[in-house]
């Protein structure tokens, strides 16, 4: 199989480097001038949870001038459709885009290459871009692979056998489940990142895990309206938080999983906190929590406090907001004056 990752950030070059070691046809399209120059000049480096250098072959995107048959996207959701669009023209008739990012962003790739060439991707393995030529691997976490409509391909299975090289993978028959999980999760995430404290310090202070969870159980709502069932990530049921009446037990159960899975990394903070605190660029609030707020309004669910969260984000991605509890605690008060209305 042949092999192109798009984006050798984070994800891509983890996860590329991993296939590079294990002997895969890979090659990386990259548009970080300083990034392709180190790694042409001095390899790519995974530190963090491994630690090894690997010689790929990467290309800049104007560079690339070939047939594509498996393209991995690992760009951030903002840059889908630029890194896409110009590549489109070399895919092959059987070749395929594999989405690695978060957010629906398979919609996106299927209008530019078309569903049949279109496969996603769930993950929770993560890290960080470190330096020109080098990546941080935070460890291992859950990884699915599906067809957008929820067939068993051959390619899938050969997609399996091959993405194995990193950690274990899963064929799952309900992509969007996981996607959706993952959003309910993300938005978790992003209320996390507008505080710069570690992700399980912030679940360790009880008076918000209320507010946190209220905004899981929303996108629940939403994803349930698309006749999605939303699945189960890494122990975290986003389902619970939907519930009128969420069981003390369950809630509980989900918190901690929550915790176990940040204490087996060894980055504490999102991609989004990154972004916001360290590069200080755009999050990908408007392909993550974005699509979700847009599909609630088409279908008139209220949404209000993921509404007030992309405000907040994106008043943080202005500088205008510092990241303290004090975005946590005016995300709480509107969470808590919606309860008095009983408007859950
Ligand atoms: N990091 C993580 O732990 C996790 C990330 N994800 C998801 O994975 C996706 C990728 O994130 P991540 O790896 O962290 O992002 P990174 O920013 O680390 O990597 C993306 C890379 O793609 C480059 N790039 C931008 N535009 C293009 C283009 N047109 N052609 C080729 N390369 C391009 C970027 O360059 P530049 O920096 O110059 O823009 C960057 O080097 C996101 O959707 C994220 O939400 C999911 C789970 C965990
Ligand atoms: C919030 C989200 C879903 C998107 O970046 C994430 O996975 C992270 O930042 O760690």
């Amino acid at each position: 199989m042949k092999i192109t990752i798009v984006g050798a950030g984070a994800i891509g070059g983890i996860l590329g480097a991993h296939l590079v070691r294990a002997g895969h046809d890979i090659t990386f399209v990259e548009a970080q001038r300083e990034h392709v120059q180190a790694i042409r000049e001095n390899g790519l480096k995974v530190s963090g949870e491994a630690d090894f250098v690997v010689h790929p072959r990467i290309l800049l995107p104007e560079e690339v001038n070939e047939p594509l048959e498996t393209v991995l996207l690992a760009v951030k959701a903002r840059h889908t459709a630029p890194a896409l669009e110009p590549l489109a023209k070399h895919l092959t008739p059987g070749g395929y885009v594999l989405s690695l990012q978060n957010g629906l962003e398979e919609y996106k790739i299927a209008r530019i290459v078309g569903e049949e060439r279109t496969v996603g991707a769930f993950l929770t393995f993560g890290g960080h871009y470190v330096q020109p030529g080098e990546v941080s691997f935070g460890g291992t976490g859950s990884f699915c692979i599906g067809e957008m409509d929820g067939r068993t391909t051959p390619r899938l299975n050969e997609l399996e056998q091959v993405l194995s090289a990193l950690q274990p993978i899963k064929v799952t028959d309900n992509i969007f489940g996981f996607l959706w999980g993952k959003a309910a999760v993300g938005a978790v995430y992003f209320a996390t990142a507008l505080v710069s404290e570690d992700v399980p310090d912030i679940f360790d202070r009880l008076e918000y895990r209320g507010v946190l969870g209220s905004l899981a159980g929303e996108v629940v709502k939403v994803c349930q309206a698309e006749g999605v069932v939303c699945e189960v990530i890494d122990g975290f049921d986003p389902k619970i938080f939907a519930m009128a009446e969420p069981p003390e037990g369950a809630v509980n159960a989900c918190w901690q999983a929550q915790k176990i899975y940040w204490y087996k990394h060894d980055q504490r903070r999102t991609g989004v906190w990154r972004d916001l605190a360290i590069h200080r660029r755009p999050t990908e609030v408007n392909e993550i929590v974005g699509p979700v707020v847009q599909r609630a309004q088409e279908k008139s669910i209220a949404v209000p406090r993921l509404e007030c969260l992309v405000r907040l984000i994106k008043e943080a991605e202005r500088g205008e907001r510092e990241l303290t509890l004090a975005n946590l605690d005016e995300l709480r008060e509107l969470d808590r004056q919606l309860g008095q209305m009983g408007s859950n």
